[in-house]
């Protein structure tokens, strides 16, 4: 409103200053009027009240135009400059009102701005927000996974040390069988040792006790022999002494009775003589029965001295007619009766043939030891090579020493001086030689068996000129050093490789089955055996009997012996008495698995193998 004024006053010829205070808004007319006034009332202080002056100029103004002639004019441009004053006023509104519309439409489109502004942000907040979630669920999905790895890990290696500990625990379960099946067996092995030991106490208690009934009873018969003698002779010499004292009487009388009685007395001295030879022999007879030793279980020295001279002769007249042959005919033939590996075999008969020179040249015998599986053909081979090189032949068993004690040392010299009577020279074959000669500070050994071990070890001390002595065993391990010390010759005696049992099958079917007595090939056609029954033999070739013996992988030549009397058997059990292939095979199959089974059991502590 003041503005108006001011510009409605400033353009109009009269010009009427504002009520206000303000010296601005003063006219310029007025202008040297008013600080002239200024000067001259220096005193008044600026706008501190109501300046009268410029009303009365006014009131003034008014009557100059009220009483101007051109009142009306002035008016009427008063009333034009009032109305474009309006009209300005007007185009002032519309523009302010435009400027204002224009404000709105900038706030709206401000407004619009910050509502975009907004929604973006929002968005942007929104889109963050779900980055924020997807990277939080990713994370957690990364959490859970490691969480579930590490649960997984440790699963695992809890079910790793849980087998680790199930692994330790059966380790430990087997090592504590193990043990437990070591324990046993090494129970078993002490019974089965304390058996032998009490079934060879058992034997040769049985044994002396039966030789010492029979000694009792022979001794008792001769007695009684005699005394029936002693009596019939005290008779007869009554009967003749009182016939001598009539006959004297009657010589004396009668010259022909005298004769007579003469050749009744030579007949009787006669009669006498061939009675006591007579009882020196048979006492030399009984004495031989009597004089073997008790431990010799086996042995080719003659028991009847008469057959023994019998056979005497007929190697003398054997050694004769062969022309000056020094050795005896035993020792012409091979080793056919045992199979064994090429070297080994050729090995035998060189120390056979060696034995047999040293004897022949007196030098000292060479010791040997035989070791290997049982059954394989250690005594088969000392009684060949005993055989083949002249030497009589006794066999012994370790196990027999030890029961007998403290007379175990007597009946060692015993065996010793025995052998002395042999004048071919001994083999003294002991088997089971580490049941009496293991080794001296062994815990399991007797003072007894330890004297006997020293009396063996006393009487071979030397190289000797009468005993060859040969050792058996399975476990040469055992044996004291200083026999092996005596020891010239160790040989092993191994399980039959297939060769071999392939050999020894056919030398047991031909010795069981009488196969080569018949027929022209060797295996086929009738058959008969020594007792003559029929045993008739089809389709078993040369090829069964290979494959019977690949099968046969661990037999020793003792089972396989047994395989074929099994056979045997098998046959005679049989309606027609035939052997076929298929039976053969049969058979074999069988004792394979038994012989498998056999193994089996012996490994579990069960049964010996
Ligand atoms: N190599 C072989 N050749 C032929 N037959 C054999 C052979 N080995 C074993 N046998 C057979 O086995 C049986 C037993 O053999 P032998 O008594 O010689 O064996 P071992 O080795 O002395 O056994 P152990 O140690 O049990 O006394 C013999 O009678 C024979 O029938």
């Amino acid at each position: 409103g003041s503005t108006f004024q001011n510009t409605a006053y400033a353009d109009s010829p009269f010009r009427f200053p504002p009520f206000s205070s303000s010296s601005s808004s003063t006219p310029s007319g007025s202008q040297t009027e008013q600080s002239s006034d200024a000067k001259s009332e220096p005193d008044e202080p600026k706008g501190a009240g109501f300046d009268p002056e410029a009303l009365e100029r006014g009131a003034k103004a008014l009557r100059e135009i009220n009483s101007s002639p051109n009142a009306k004019q002035v008016f009427d441009l008063m009333r034009k400059q009032e109305q474009t004053r309006l009209g300005e006023i007007a185009a002032e509104k519309a523009h302010y009102e435009a400027i204002q519309s224009q404000i709105d439409i900038d706030r709206q489109r401000k407004v619009a701005e910050e509502q975009r502004n907004l929604m973006q942000q929002q968005a942007q907040a929104k889109a963050q927000m779900l980055r924020y979630e997807d990277e939080l669920a990713r994370k957690r999905m990364q959490t859970d996974h490691e969480a579930q790895r590490k649960h997984n890990a440790e699963l695992v290696k809890m079910q790793e040390e849980s087998s680790i500990r199930k692994e330790q625990a059966r380790r430990a379960t087997e090592e504590q069988i193990q043990a437990q099946q070591r324990q046993t067996e090494k129970e078993r092995s002490e019974i089965e040792r304390e058996t032998i030991r009490v079934k060879a106490m058992a034997e040769a208690e049985g044994r002396a006790h039966e030789a010492k009934l029979t000694e009792d009873h022979k001794r008792r018969m001769l007695i009684e022999r005699v005394n029936g003698e002693k009596e019939k002779w005290l008779a007869a010499i009554n009967t003749t002494f009182s016939h001598i004292e009539g006959g004297v009487r009657t010589l004396l009388t009668d010259r022909n009775k005298l004769i007579m009685t003469v050749g009744g007395a030579t007949a009787l001295a006669a009669g006498v003589y061939t009675t006591r030879e007579g009882a020196r022999v048979t006492w030399g007879y009984i004495n031989r029965i009597l004089g073997q030793p008790s431990l010799i279980r086996e042995s080719s020295i003659a028991k009847f001295p008469l057959s023994g001279a019998i056979s005497q002769a007929k190697n003398k007249v054997l050694k004769y007619s062969t022309a000056g042959a020094a050795a005896p005919l035993q020792s012409q033939k091979g080793l056919e009766n045992v199979v064994l590996h090429p070297s080994l075999k050729r090995r035998i008969e060189h120390l056979a043939k060696a034995t047999t020179n040293t004897k022949i040249h007196q030098a000292p015998f060479r010791n040997m030891l035989f070791y290997g599986p049982p059954g394989t053909g250690k005594t088969m081979v000392a009684r060949e090579i005993a055989q083949k090189s002249g030497l009589d032949y006794a066999m012994m068993t370790g196990g027999d020493v030890a029961p007998l004690g403290a007379q175990a040392v007597t009946k060692i010299h015993e065996i010793f001086d025995w052998s002395k009577k042999s004048n071919k020279g001994l083999l003294l074959f002991i088997d089971e030689a580490d049941a009496f000669l293991c080794e001296r500070n062994s815990i399991h050994m007797s003072e007894a068996q330890r004297s006997a071990l020293n009396a063996l070890l006393f009487r071979t001390g030397d190289q000797s000129r009468d005993v060859v002595l040969v050792l058996a065993t399975n476990r040469p391990g055992d044996l004291d050093s200083a026999i092996t010390d005596r020891i010239d010759e160790v040989i092993e005696f191994p399980l039959p490789g297939e060769e071999e049992r392939f050999k020894l099958l056919n030398l047991y079917i031909n010795k069981y089955l009488n196969v080569e007595s018949e027929g022209k090939s060797k295996f086929g056609g009738l058959l008969f055996n020594k007792k003559t029954q029929k045993i008739t033999i089809k389709d078993l070739s040369e090829d069964v009997i290979r494959e019977a013996a690949k099968k046969t992988e661990g037999f020793s030549g003792r089972e396989i012996a047994k395989l074929v009397a099994g056979i045997q058997a098998a046959v005679y059990g049989s309606p027609d008495c035939t052997l076929d292939s298929q039976l053969f095979k049969e058979i074999v199959n069988y004792k394979v698995a038994e012989h498998h089974q056999r193994m089996k059991l012996a490994a579990e502590g069960g049964l010996p193998s």
